[in-house]
């Protein structure tokens, strides 16, 4: 495991409990994703994990070694893009600001501008290497950002809020950029409010409410187990006669009906192929399935409520 958080705690003099207990690992490789509401202490986390601030209590191992008083192994190779515009340097050009950046690192001139080429290059923005940054699109401007934070090559990169502003072709970009690094074994820990993003883009998932972790592991797992029960919309040619409806109550909860169309959960799957075989008698007009995704877990987990408004289904945390 790349990074391993334990037991982190963190009050500010004002008395906020900013966060408590909180337990995740960020593997190499993947993309994990910090989803909560505006407080929720996502930054308050980010921060401790850069030694930007002291936590109250907890550990934090990088690579297996626990990290006291020196985080320097951990920052050496971590690349940051902060939710904020001083990331870089607006009136230099992109390969100015690695250089600046690459220096910080220690790397020479040289190799800051062999390592800001090649980032250029894979990021198609080669042609934009002179340009000042000012003179750049917000996309542009997100995606030199990403690559100063890269230019040392970093095994880990942390972003807040990296879409905040984006249209959504540089979204896709960005997105594109970061599944790209985490393919070539960059561990990624963001956070975002977007979460039709976050859905596209996550491997893993930490959900925070409150300061504390509510939801920690794989998106797909999240997902499956939110979806164990299945939506499914029905229309039939015609009303179905009372003894029809019965043996279709038999297999699957009908939660409304309007005219001819059935809405129905199906709440265990091995009645998936019974309704199949009982609609095989029907000549049908539509037939939708509807998986939740994870604005519906986000819902369910902050808010309380799933998609009927009921507090039924769902995964334990
Ligand atoms: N320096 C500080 N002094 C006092 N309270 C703070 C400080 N920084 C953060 N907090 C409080 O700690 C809590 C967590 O804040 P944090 O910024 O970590 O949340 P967040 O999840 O990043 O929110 P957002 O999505 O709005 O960025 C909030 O109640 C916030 O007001």
């Amino acid at each position: 495991m790349l990074l391993k958080v334990r037991n982190l705690s963190k009050s500010f003099q004002n008395g906020t409990k900013a966060i408590e207990d909180l337990s995740f690992d960020i593997p190499a490789g993947k993309i994990t994703t910090f989803l909560g509401f505006n407080g929720a202490g996502k930054t308050t986390s980010l921060k401790i994990i850069l030694n930007l601030l002291l936590p109250d209590e907890g550990k934090i191992y990088f690579e297996n070694k626990l990290l006291k008083n020196d985080f320097t192994p951990l920052l050496k190779q971590t690349g940051v893009v902060l939710e904020s515009a001083r990331n870089m340097f607006y009136a230099l050009t992109p390969m100015e600001n690695f250089i600046y950046w690459g220096a910080q690192r220690g790397l020479n001139k040289k190799v800051a501008r062999k390592n800001g080429l090649e980032l250029l290059e894979k990021f198609d923005l080669l042609s934009k290497k002179d340009t000042v940054i000012f003179e750049l699109s917000r996309g542009m401007q997100q995606i030199i950002t990403i690559c100063c934070a890269l230019i040392s090559k970093p095994k880990f990169l942390v972003l807040d809020e990296p879409t905040l502003g984006l249209d959504i072709e540089a979204v896709e970009t960005v997105e594109r950029i970061l599944k790209t690094l985490a393919s070539e074994g960059v561990a990624i820990l963001l956070t975002t409010h977007e979460l039709a993003f976050a859905q596209r883009i996550a491997d893993q998932i930490l959900l925070i409410k409150k300061g504390r972790l509510i939801y920690s592991g794989s998106k797909a797992d999240c997902l499956d187990k939110f979806n164990q029960e299945k939506f499914i919309t029905v229309q039939f040619s015609q009303a179905l006669s009372n003894n029809q409806r019965a043996v279709l109550e038999s297999i699957a909860k009908i939660i409304s009906i309007n005219n001819t169309t059935y809405q129905l959960i199906l709440s265990n799957r091995k009645n998936l192929s019974h309704l199949l075989k009982f609609l095989t008698q029907f000549k049908l007009m539509d037939l939708k399935t509807k998986n939740k995704g994870l604005n519906e877990v986000v819902d369910f987990y902050m808010k309380g409520k799933n998609e009927d408004g009921s507090i039924k289904s769902g995964i334990s945390a």
